[in-house]
């Protein structure tokens, strides 16, 4: 099963095509496609991971674009829950270590990378988008982006809350995290949580105009400039990456917690019925 597919900007696609940007454009583009929610399990994370890895050593490559094709209706539904439930602790402390690496790798990326939000986006997939340098979101009010896990009983960690300091400031965070928040577009714009808003149908469309505004800046001042925006951020969970596993796999492995995420996937299904 692919779990989604990279595809040159101007080319139609090609499944898992690893030299993915294309020549005239420098930029690849990210469809995730893991039905039904794109929610991000240990193999969704790891083929991620790969695909990012090839893309940054592709020297041609300087702009990526992360999107979803289950739209219209989800970017992506976040961690998967199913990775985190009824799990061994070994197995916890696997997939936290690929939760970890997917945010490394695109929050560290040389590429400019932007998000095109066309679907809701709670919790990791909100943290997905905000790795990335621009936000252009759906103007859809059926669709949502946050970082809702206090409502799972579940606490972001540090460095889900840096990244959303980092964009959005202290006491939206603070607003955000405390009550697990999810905020329509309009309401995302406004806290900066999102760059841009457009009509759904254009959203890759805008993305990609958005690119080549980007691409014109030159590269290496660009690159310095981010790296030395985010290195910092970076650096607090480099240097802290067993600690931050350890204190993941004590923490969700918790009676209370696991009761919690029970709780929480029967009212998903309850609402779904
Ligand atoms: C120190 C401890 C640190 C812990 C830090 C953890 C950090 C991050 C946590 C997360 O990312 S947890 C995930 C949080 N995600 C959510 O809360 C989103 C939940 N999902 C939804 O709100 C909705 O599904 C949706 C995304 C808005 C889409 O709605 P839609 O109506 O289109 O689809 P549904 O019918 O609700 O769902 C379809 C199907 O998918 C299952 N599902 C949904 N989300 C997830 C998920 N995140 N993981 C696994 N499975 C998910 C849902 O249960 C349905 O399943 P079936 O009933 O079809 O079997």
């Amino acid at each position: 099963r692919n779990l989604f597919y990279l595809s040159s900007v101007r080319t139609t696609t090609f499944i898992l095509k690893m030299s993915n940007s294309s020549p005239s454009t420098g930029v690849a583009v990210m469809h995730m496609q893991s039905p039904p929610v794109n929610s991000l399990s240990l193999d969704f994370l790891t083929e991620l991971c790969i695909g990012v890895e090839k893309l940054e050593m592709d020297k041609g490559c300087r702009g990526l674009i992360i999107t979803s094709v289950l739209s219209p209706k989800v970017f992506s539904a976040g961690l998967d829950i199913l990775e985190m439930y009824g799990k061994s602790p070994e197995r916890c402390g696997e997939f936290w270590k690929a939760v970890q690496e997917m945010w490394l790798k695109l929050y560290g990326s040389n590429m400019t990378t932007i998000a095109a939000i066309n679907g809701s986006s709670p919790a990791g997939g909100c943290l997905m988008s905000l790795t990335c340098d621009y936000r252009i979101m759906a103007d859809n009010p059926r669709y949502s982006i946050g970082l809702n896990e206090t409502q799972l009983g579940i606490v972001a960690p540090f460095w889900f809350k840096d990244t959303m300091v980092n964009t959005v400031g202290h006491r939206n965070t603070e607003l955000a995290l405390q009550l697990g928040l999810l905020y329509k577009p309009a309401e995302a714009l406004k806290i900066g949580l999102v760059d841009q808003l457009v009509p759904e149908d254009q959203v890759l469309a805008v993305a990609t105009q958005t690119m080549t505004k980007w691409l014109t800046i030159p590269e290496h001042a660009r690159q310095i400039t981010k790296s030395m925006m985010r290195k910092p951020t970076l650096d607090k969970l480099r240097s802290n990456r067993e600690a931050d596993i350890q204190n993941f796999v004590s923490f969700i492995t918790k009676d209370s917690i696991q009761k919690s995420l029970r709780m929480y996937m029967e009212m998903l299904k309850q609402k779904k019925a």
